[in-house]
């Protein structure tokens, strides 16, 4: 569904060109969660970006279910937002606090599909229940929702669409630890129950190796490492990844 080949992406900086992604190579099959960690400034935003065709590759190529993504005129990319979409790390940031949940919710259906209001109020129930949520949530403003609640609406919204692949950018990172394993778990049976494609960013090794197929680990804009994560997290061979593990052994994942 998902190939990443050989993709940079360079930044002017002071001193000169700041290499954020350096022939980055990946590939996410469909209903597969393949993790993407590394540490602040490693560069998993800047790919997630370059996937989505917000970001403009400086190398390499992005091909999303056979095409090409930085090749995409504008009607082909309002179909790719339709098809993958992305949840970010804080909920609190992104929520417009000045709309309702169920606007906040119907917002992609009414900008990527055709469905009628009707249809949209319906579809906006189905998509709270679908992330745990009561539906008479929908008529609380963000403000009055929970971290936990607040990025299960993100999750809500970005489902709405009916994508195939859920770009996940630290989803978990700005919650509190029970709240991270149940909004995991929540991430978890929807990839389970819609065959949904997860591409999971987190600097957490610990949730890399207990929901992710594959793991690539990232350095500086390279991937130093990367492989099934059971095999990768038993045995890390890069020295990156190895201090990376003896950080998170201790988190009960
Ligand atoms: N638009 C931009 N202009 C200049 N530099 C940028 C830009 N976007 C990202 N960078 C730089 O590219 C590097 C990678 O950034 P990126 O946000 O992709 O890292 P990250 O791994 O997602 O970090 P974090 O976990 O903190 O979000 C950083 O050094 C960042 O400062």
């Amino acid at each position: 569904m998902l190939r990443v080949e050989e993709l940079s992406k360079s930044f002017a900086a002071p001193g000169g060109e700041l290499k954020a992604l350096d022939r980055v190579s990946l590939e996410l099959e469909v209903g597969q969660c393949v993790g993407v960690v590394g540490e602040s400034g490693a560069g998993k935003s800047t790919l997630a970006r370059c996937i989505l065709g917000v970001e403009r590759p400086s190398g390499g190529r992005v091909l999303f279910e056979g095409h090409e993504v930085a090749a995409l005129d504008r009607r082909e990319r309002r179909c790719l937002w339709q098809r993958a979409q992305i949840i970010w790390q804080e909920p609190g940031l992104v929520l417009n606090p000045h709309q309702k949940v169920g606007r906040i919710v119907a917002e992609p259906l009414s900008n990527l599909t055709s469905l009628s209001r009707r249809e949209r109020r319906v579809r906006v129930g189905e998509l709270l229940e679908q992330v745990e949520l009561e539906p008479a949530l929908a008529t609380r403003f963000p403000h009055q929702l929970s971290g936990g609640q607040a990025q299960r609406v993100c999750i809500a919204r970005a489902l709405a669409p009916g994508p195939r692949l859920l770009i996940c950018d630290e989803p978990v990172s700005a919650l509190d630890l029970p709240l991270q394993l149940k909004v995991m778990e929540l991430l978890d049976s929807l990839r389970r129950e819609l065959g949904l494609g997860l591409l999971l960013i987190t600097h957490d090794l610990g949730i890399a190796r207990r929901y992710c197929a594959r793991v690539s680990i990232m350095l500086k804009g390279q991937v130093v490492e990367q492989g099934p994560a059971a095999e990768l997290l038993n045995h890390p061979r890069h020295a990156y990844a190895r201090q990376l593990l003896a950080a998170t052994l201790r988190l009960p994942w």
